[in-house]
């Protein structure tokens, strides 16, 4: 598509900024429903990580929708727009050496693959946030299940659009039975030789 653009090349490399930081990059990518758990695991994940001195940052969902995917609805094609943006951005944060915390309900395997495929498969690690239906709409956060039964919303992840749950997720927690506590343990015990430098 972009026939006349050729790719520059800067002389201060991924590695060297990745020695300075004393870590490797990474993208932890969270999926799950709305409500499952995804943005307090990441979070607790991320003060885990900072504690420790590593380099993070967190991209979440209604933050990136305020800001730079402002103009994408929730219809198929848009959320197939947002994720790939997504990895695209959080492809820049690797290359500048950082730890990349993703929350996103991501429905679709063939965007998370997409994504994983941007970053490359040794630097993606999926953590599947699997939490029904039933005990997300119990939770309802911030009343979206309520306002989508009402047919207030349309296309809401879990009750009127698709949720394809990941088949083999790197790390998958089961928030009804496993602690926040219990899920950074989990996390960063996957993660930690992946980021050593
Ligand atoms: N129709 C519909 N379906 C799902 N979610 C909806 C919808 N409308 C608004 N919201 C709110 O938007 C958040 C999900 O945005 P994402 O960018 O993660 O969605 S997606 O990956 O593009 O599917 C999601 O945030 P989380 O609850 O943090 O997941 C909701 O608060
Ligand atoms: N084990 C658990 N892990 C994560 N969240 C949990 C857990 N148990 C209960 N919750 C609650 O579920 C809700 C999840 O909301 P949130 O993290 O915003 O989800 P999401 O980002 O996936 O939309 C929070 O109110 C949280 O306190």
């Amino acid at each position: 598509m972009q026939e006349n653009v050729i790719k520059h090349t800067f002389d201060v490399t991924v590695e060297q900024r990745s020695q300075m930081k004393n870590q490797k990059p990474l993208l932890l990518w969270f999926t799950g429903l709305s409500g499952s758990g995804k943005s307090t695991i990441a979070n607790a994940v991320e003060k885990a990580l900072f504690e420790k001195g590593v380099h993070t940052y967190s991209l979440d969902g209604d933050n990136v929708r305020l800001g730079l995917n402002s103009n994408l609805s929730f219809s198929a094609e848009d959320r197939t727009e947002n994720i790939r943006r997504i990895g695209e951005v959080a492809n820049l944060m690797i290359d500048a050496g950082l730890v990349v915390i993703a929350s996103f309900v991501s429905p679709y395997e063939k965007d998370r693959a997409a994504v994983k495929n941007i970053v490359g498969a040794s630097k993606f690690v999926e953590v599947f946030v699997n939490t029904s239906v039933e005990e997300c709409e119990k939770r309802d956060v911030k009343g979206l299940y309520k306002k989508a039964r009402a047919g207030e919303i349309k296309n809401f992840t879990g009750i009127n659009a698709p949720y394809e749950a990941p088949t083999n997720a790197d790390i998958e927690i089961d928030t009804i039975n496993t602690t926040v506590v219990e899920a950074v343990s989990i996390i960063i015990k996957n993660i930690e030789n992946k980021i050593a430098y």
